[in-house]
C-alpha cells in the first residue's frame, strides 16, 4: 500500500489515495500506521476518496481508529496531495467531509507545488461557557462545534500543563457524550493567542486546525480578541479570520509532504 506522510504544523497524518481502491478496515489500519514504534508514526490516517458532491472527499481517522468529522490541518494537506500529484489542476478545490463541503484556496510556491492553503471552515457554533469538574478541579469551558466538538478553556501557564494527565478527563467528561477535543489557551493580546491541544482520539498533538478556529471563535465571542488573529501552537502559527459578512472562519497555514513509502497491508486482513 503506497502512502504519503504529510504534516501541517507538525500535526502529521498518513495519506492514502483511495480514489480507485480503499483498503479494508480503515479504523484498524489507522491504529496500525499511527503507532510511532510499530507503524509509520502519525496522529492518524487520512483517505482521499471520490465524491459526488465535491471534487474530492476526505475521511480522517484518529490514532485510536475513531473517525473525525473534520480536520483543519489535514484538509490543507489534502489540497497539497491532490494538486501536487496531478489529481487536479484547479487551485480552488472543494472537499466533502463529514462536516460538509469545504472550499480550499491553494497557494503555490516557486517550485509550482502547493506551499500554503486557505480553507473556508464554515460557521462555528459557540455555546455558552459552563463549569465542569475534572479530577476534582473546576474549569470554565466554552463548547464550540467546528463540525467536530471542542472545549476551549483559558489558563495561565499552559506551557507547564501535564496534558497526558489532565487531557483524558476532559475528553471523556460526561458532558461531552461524543468525547471532545480540548484547547488550553492563553490570550497574549487582541491579535495573538497561544494554545495547546488534547485531541479526541489522538492525545496531545503539535497543532489542531479546527481547534485554532474554535479558539478564535470562543475568544472573539467573549470580546477578548479581534475577529482576525494569529494562533500560536506548539508546531507553528495559523492565521484565523472570522468574516463578519458570511459568518465563516477562514484558516491559512502551511502544508508539507514529509516522505512517501509502502506499507504492507491487505493480505493478512
Ligand atoms: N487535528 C485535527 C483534528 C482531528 C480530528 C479530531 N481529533 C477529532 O476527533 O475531532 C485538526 O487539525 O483539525
Amino acid at each position: 500500500m503506497r502512502f504519503t506522510k504529510m504534516e501541517g504544523l507538525g500535526n502529521d497524518y498518513v495519506y492514502l489515495n483511495c480514489l480507485e481502491r480503499t483498503p479494508p478496515d480503515l479504523p484498524e489500519l489507522a491504529r496500525r500506521v499511527s503507532d510511532r514504534h510499530f507503524g509509520v508514526g502519525s496522529d492518524g490516517l487520512i483517505c482521499v476518496c471520490p465524491s459526488e458532491q465535491a471534487d474530492f472527499r476526505m475521511r480522517m481517522f484518529n490514532a485510536d481508529g475513531s473517525e473525525g468529522e473534520m480536520c483543519g490541518n489535514g484538509i490543507r494537506c489534502v489540497g497539497k496531495f491532490v494538486y501536487d500529484k496531478g489529481l487536479t489542476d484547479k487551485t480552488t478545490v472543494s472537499v466533502e467531509t463529514k462536516a460538509g463541503v469545504k472550499v480550499l484556496e491553494l497557494q503555490l510556491g516557486a517550485d509550482g507545488l502547493v506551499s500554503a492553503v486557505t480553507v473556508d471552515m464554515g460557521a462555528p457554533a459557540v455555546e455558552k461557557p459552563r463549569d465542569i469538574t475534572v479530577d476534582g478541579r473546576s474549569y470554565t469551558v466554552t463548547p464550540v462545534s467546528m463540525g467536530n466538538p471542542h472545549a476551549v478553556l483559558y489558563l495561565e501557564g499552559i506551557d507547564g500543563l501535564d496534558l497526558p494527565k489532565i487531557g483524558p478527563g476532559f475528553e471523556h467528561h460526561p458532558s461531552f457524550p461524543n468525547r471532545t477535543n480540548t484547547e488550553f489557551v492563553e490570550v497574549t493580546d487582541r491579535t495573538h493567542l497561544r494554545m495547546r491541544v488534547w485531541e479526541r482520539g489522538s492525545g496531545e498533538t503539535l497543532a489542531c486546525g479546527t481547534g485554532a478556529c474554535a479558539v478564535l471563535a470562543a475568544t472573539a465571542s467573549a470580546g477578548r480578541c479581534e475577529r482576525s488573529a494569529e494562533v500560536a501552537l506548539l508546531g507553528g502559527v495559523l492565521r484565523i479570520r472570522w468574516d463578519e459578512a458570511d459568518g465563516h472562519i477562514y484558516m491559512t497555514g502551511p502544508a508539507v509532504t514529509v516522505f512517501e513509502g509502502d506499507y504492507p497491508y491487505g493480505s493478512d486482513q
